[in-house]
């Protein structure tokens, strides 16, 4: 994939890891969590359980495509600062409250995954479809309209009102659909200026893709032949899970910051590391399972099947991942 001078995600990943000051990466943390994977891996990786799968939409729903599409759209920032109250949707907190909120506004027939309905969106119709179970609201609130507006819009205006036109478009082509979505789609493009150099990341974009795979099991709209060129998802819980078991570590005074809830700014370079350290992490825990797998002639799972698998424990085990704290960041990238 080109973008001028940018460099992409593995690429990205490789050279923050080299140049970090603040997120170090561990040899024996990585061995540590293999182990642990290879435990869940008797032919295919079990996913730990999240429980949640009664919001999916059925992958036969007509517009099960654009659903993947409006919920990755908004699938950004649902963190709150130590102590306040959690926004939630019928008992679902974080990404699941988005998936409950959006099960809820098809459930009463509101045309949730049409860019007819939200590329218009007013104030009053998304603050009612994200409405929670207490007074605790949906983060970025103004910044989640913007995105609806652009996006909708330009399904509009250049692929007949749905994201299967990308799809079709990239030609089974996981690389290419993630070309068409970073090159077309603004807010989707992930990127920051890491040390002179032009990094991207490309969390939302790659879930995208990732999701409609997962999705519709590799198969018709979700079939793509090189779905192993993606990489981890940089959001603000795999890292969390990364730390908790050893693999990346943070500087005391990084540390520090987010015990306190301290802000990292988007693009600022601790922000930067420890996305970027992440996906390197994940590339080289992939390369570990392969060393151990392939002679058990066991299938060797992709970079976003163990960002599900990571992503899945920290919510099937977020009693034991309490105590260590995640950065946050106010942005619409993750
Ligand atoms: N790396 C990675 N980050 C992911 C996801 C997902 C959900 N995806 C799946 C779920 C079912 C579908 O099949 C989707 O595949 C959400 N997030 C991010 O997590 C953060 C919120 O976390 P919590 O507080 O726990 O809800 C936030 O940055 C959100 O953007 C993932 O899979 N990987």
């Amino acid at each position: 994939m080109v973008r001028e001078g940018v460099l992409q995600p593995v690429e990205s990943g490789e050279f923050i890891a080299k140049n970090a000051q603040h997120v170090k990466i561990h040899e024996e943390g990585l061995q540590k969590l293999c182990d642990e994977m290879i435990l869940s891996v008797t032919d295919k990786l079990k996913i730990p359980d999240t429980g949640a799968d009664t919001i999916h939409p059925n992958k036969d729903h007509e517009k099960a495509v654009d659903w993947v599409f409006v919920a990755d759209a908004l699938n950004f920032c649902f963190w709150s600062y130590s102590g306040d109250p959690k926004w939630t949707v019928d008992g679902h907190s974080g990404y699941y409250a988005l998936e409950a909120a959006l099960d809820r506004a098809l459930k009463n027939g509101v045309d949730i995954t049409n860019p007819k309905f939200y590329s218009t969106i007013t104030k009053d119709e998304l603050q009612f479809l994200m409405k929670g179970d207490n007074e605790a609201t949906i983060p970025l609130f103004e910044e989640r309209i913007a995105v609806l507006h652009e996006v909708g819009k330009i399904l509009l205006d250049k692929y007949n009102g749905t994201f299967e036109t990308c799809v079709k478009e990239a030609n089974k082509s996981a690389v290419k659909l993630l070309e068409i979505i970073v090159e077309n789609f603004p807010c989707f493009r992930d990127e920051a200026t890491y040390k002179g150099q032009k990094v991207a990341l490309y969390k939302r974009a790659q879930i995208l893709v990732a999701d409609l795979w997962n999705f519709f099991g590799g198969k018709g709209l979700g079939h793509f032949t090189d779905i192993e060129q993606l990489t981890m998802f940089a959001d603000y819980r795999v890292p969390q899970v990364l730390v908790y078991f050893g693999v990346l570590s943070y500087s005391d005074e990084l540390m520090d910051k987010l015990k306190q809830d301290i802000l990292l700014p988007s693009g600022s370079e601790e922000e930067v590391e420890i996305r970027g350290c992440s996906i390197h992490a994940v590339e080289l825990l992939k390369k570990k399972l392969e060393v151990k797998l392939m002679p058990q002639k066991a299938e060797v799972p992709n970079s976003s099947l163990i960002d599900y698998y990571l992503w899945c424990y920290r919510r099937a085990y977020a009693d034991k991942m309490e105590s260590i704290p995640f950065h946050k960041t106010l942005g619409i990238y993750y």
